[in-house]
């Protein structure tokens, strides 16, 4: 059984890019030993719902603007369980069921679209999600750049499960449309292919700034451009906030604190940045970011929030994201060696992306304006957290009779200025937001290892 466990002194590493690159040609979805099943139980074999303990109650108040599909999850309530018990309460009154069929194959919406996507309408007119219906009071427009990416499609989904007027912008640098690809159409959603580098004027009441590339593999690619989205991306948000009075929340992150002396990171930490290094296109993009923001809010009177976002994953991740735990699930997958970068001594924290929505969101119609970590505190060495997810991929796969080869760690050169310790104070976020993550590392890792099973047979 896999615990969390506080790693002992952790050593400065060397530099190397190579790791990093190595690992963007490794993870080739298309080079996927697919033992491809072709029955129509294909999907049902490969998303396995059942171990989540679940319950589909009816609620009321749903619009309907679309036909249900035929065994579409109903809209559910604020509270469920998984395997071990725990509710998992999610925010805005949205099923976790109805969450899941948006990213999940043929259980849902965004199966159904994703597997005929040669065809957006197969079988027929549009089946949308269940939608709230707000009154004009309580429904807002609600602007998210980046919406199209993993974070900003997942935010996107709650905000119209929840009723809102949602606009997604995004340049599809990393993020896609088939992200989105289930609200097409939807008379609450709109998607624009925009850069934030540019201008852009929307009437709009809110804002979710999301709009860069995190992985550190895709923002170093092209770090000027990096710090581009990080100025101007952020300026240009800013400026439309404080011309239609919409709040705006900046998505900052734990990188603002660089490879921090202090542990676990408050928000009152001020950081141990390398501004000439590698990481410092994004580094210091965000650290830009936030003070543009409240400068913004001191001269201008711009409502204003930040959220400092640690590590986070799910579905919808990409394959080539080349992140921790896309990395490790997909080599562990493949049966391909883990690459761990440095010694594995470093640790990170991970959060369940549907715990950094439900933050998100509670920032936003908080009244607090100073920035707030969002992350789970359960703390890892890079190596413990290989070691779980191959025993993870190894018993999803052992459940379908699945022997792949299982994966032996291979040890890299350490990639420059990489944070040797990473962990989030969340005392602020329970205080002012009342909020605390639901989800234990390794359930989220579940559903994570089935998304990426699923997407790997079904190519
Ligand atoms: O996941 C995130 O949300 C964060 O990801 C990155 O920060 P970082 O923690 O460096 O993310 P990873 O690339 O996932 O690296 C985590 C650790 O795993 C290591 N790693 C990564 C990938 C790999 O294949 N092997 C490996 O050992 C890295 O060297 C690092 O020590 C971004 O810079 C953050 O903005 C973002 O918030």
């Amino acid at each position: 059984m896999i615990s969390p466990r506080r790693p002992s002194g952790v050593s400065p590493t060397s530099n190397s890019m190579s790791a990093a690159q190595q690992i963007l040609g490794s993870a080739n979805m298309s080079e996927s030993p697919a033992q491809s099943p072709t029955s129509g139980e294909r999907n049902d074999r490969l998303w396995d719902m059942s171990s989540f303990r679940h319950s589909l109650p009816e609620e009321g108040g749903t619009s309907s603007t679309s036909n249900t599909a035929a065994g579409a999850p109903a809209a559910g309530t604020s509270s469920e369980e998984a395997d071990d018990g725990t509710p998992k309460p999610m925010r805005g009154g949205v099923s976790l069921d109805t969450v899941r069929s948006l990213y999940g194959p043929n259980t849902g919406f965004g199966g159904l679209r994703r597997s005929n996507s040669s065809v957006i309408y197969p079988g027929g007119p549009p089946e949308f999600p269940p939608v709230k219906k707000l009154n004009p009071l309580q429904k807002k427009r609600i602007l998210v750049s980046g919406g199209a990416g993993f974070v900003g499609s997942h935010l996107v989904d709650r905000l119209m499960l929840m009723g809102h007027d949602v606009i997604a912008i995004d340049n599809y640098f990393t993020g896609s449309k088939m992200n989105l690809a289930h609200w097409f159409g939807h008379p609450n959603f709109e998607m624009i292919r925009h850069d934030v580098v540019d201008p852009i004027m929307l009437e709009v009441d809110q804002i979710y700034h999301l709009a860069c590339p995190a992985s550190p593999v895709h923002y170093q690619s092209n770090p000027v451009k990096t710090l581009k989205t990080g100025f101007f991306g952020t300026y240009n948000m800013l400026g439309l906030a404080k011309r239609v009075k919409a709040r705006f929340l900046l998505t900052s992150t734990s990188e603002v604190y660089g490879d921090p002396e202090e542990h676990p990171q408050k928000e009152t930490y001020w950081g141990h940045v390398n501004c000439i290094g590698p990481r410092a296109c994004y580094d210091e993009g965000k650290r830009v970011a936030e003070a543009l923001t409240y400068s913004y809010a001191r001269q201008d009177g711009v409502d204003v929030r930040v959220a400092r976002i640690f590590n986070t994953f799910g579905p919808r991740m990409n394959w080539h994201d080349g992140r921790v735990v896309s990395n490790f699930i997909v080599q562990a997958l493949k049966g391909d060696d883990i690459t761990i970068y440095g010694d594995g001594s470093a640790t990170r924290s991970f959060q369940y992306v549907h715990d950094l929505v439900d933050g998100l969101i509670a920032l936003m119609e908080s009244d607090y304006t100073d920035p707030v970590n969002l992350g789970n505190p359960e703390e890892y060495t890079i190596k413990q957290f290989a070691d779980m997810i191959v025993e993870l991929v190894n018993e999803h796969r052992a459940r379908y009779g699945d022997d792949g080869k299982t994966s032996t760690v291979t040890y890299l050169p350490a990639v420059a200025d990489d944070p040797q310790r990473r962990k989030p104070d969340t005392t602020r976020a329970k205080e002012v937001l009342g909020w605390a993550p639901q989800w234990a590392a390794v359930d989220g890792l579940k559903e994570t290892v089935a998304y990426f099973y699923q997407m790997m047979h079904q190519h």
